[in-house]
């Protein structure tokens, strides 16, 4: 890939390194460099002939004097700049040896991920900030056709950590005191709640979805607090990105959809849409929690499913 003028971007690998209590840390780069004076995911430029994952582990070592463990991919990023266009590659690392220290003598902090956007990044960094605060599994309500049993499954997903709770697609029959409830329960127990378009509500403190079709008609980006769409196809994506989404479903991955008559898109063609756009992306359609470590290899934020355990 090439940028306008004809260059090849800089690789580069970062990371979102994050301890046992969910706190990431972030570095101060030196005055002198590129972007010089704001904070930025430790890492650096992938030498000729260097795996990313090891120049991630290299990296790591040198700027912080850690050995990495495990590492998944978080998302990627191309972005370009004045003077030059990077490709820059973000793993998510939860386990590592040694204590973390600005080794080359940058500050560096240990951070809430929502106090993320309280500091100055690289313009490059805003997808990667929005993928370190989204979580991994995005829970679908199922289908319900009582009041009490979409109450007792709201309350059983709200009460077993799950962070991100979605309104179901077919479940058109919620009445605007159900979702009021919904939307009152979720944020006394600080879940967020997403839901499809157009809710019967006058309120906005709640996330916004819409379908590929609501994406194709929409021409400015709705009020509420993220909008993210399903997408299917590149124009679909392209149009997300422009109207400025949040976060994006890539689907169906797995599964042929009845609803919308479309064939299962299968791994490789998920991963060659994720790579076209700069925005988060959860895969969707036929997938569980079990499927996380292989959508995160395909380019994936997490999942989005009615089967993410509670
Ligand atoms: N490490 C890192 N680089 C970033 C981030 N965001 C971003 O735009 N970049 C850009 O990625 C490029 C490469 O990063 P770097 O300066 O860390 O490279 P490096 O560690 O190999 O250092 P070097 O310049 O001494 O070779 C820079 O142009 C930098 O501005 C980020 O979050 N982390
Ligand atoms: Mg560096």
């Amino acid at each position: 890939m090439e940028d306008e003028l004809g260059r090849k971007p800089i690789e580069v690998v970062a990371a979102v390194i994050r301890d046992d209590d969910g706190n990431i840390l972030i570095a101060k780069r030196p005055q002198d460099k590129h972007q010089g004076g704001k904070w930025e995911f430790p890492g650096g430029k992938v030498e000729a002939g260097e795996s990313r994952r090891a120049a991630l582990s290299r990296e790591l070592f040198e700027e912080l004097g850690i050995d990495v463990g495990h590492s998944a991919r978080l998302i990627s990023v191309y972005h370009e700049y004045e003077n030059k266009s990077i490709y820059l590659d973000v793993y998510e690392i939860t386990q590592w040896s040694g204590t973390a220290t600005g080794k080359e003598g940058q500050p560096v902090q240990w951070i809430r991920p929502a106090s993320l956007n309280d500091f100055e990044f690289p313009e490059a960094n805003k997808p990667i900030i929005e993928a370190a605060i989204l979580p991994k599994f995005i829970k679908i309500l199922k289908p319900v056709v009582t009041a009490e049993s979409f109450e007792a499954q709201a309350l059983a997903s709200l009460a077993s950590g799950q962070s991100f709770l979605m309104h179901n697609f077919e479940d058109t029959e919620l009445t605007h005191e159900q979702l009021s409830w919904l939307l009152d329960t979720a944020a006394s127990r600080n879940v967020e709640v997403i839901l499809q378009s157009p809710p019967p509500l006058v309120r906005h403190d709640f996330n916004l979805h819409l379908s590929a079709d609501e994406l194709l008609k929409t021409q400015v980006k709705p009020q509420a607090k993220r909008v993210s769409a399903t997408c299917y196809s590149p124009g679909e994506l392209f149009k997300a990105q422009r109207l400025g989404l949040d976060f994006i479903f890539i689907g169906p991955v797995l599964m042929n959809s009845v609803v919308n008559v479309q064939q299962a898109l299968g791994w490789p063609s998920f991963q060659s849409l994720v790579g076209r756009v700069n925005i988060p992306v959860y895969a969707i359609g036929g997938l569980s929690d079990k499927d996380l470590e292989l959508s995160r290899e395909y380019g994936a934020q997490g999942i989005a499913s009615t089967s993410i355990a509670d």
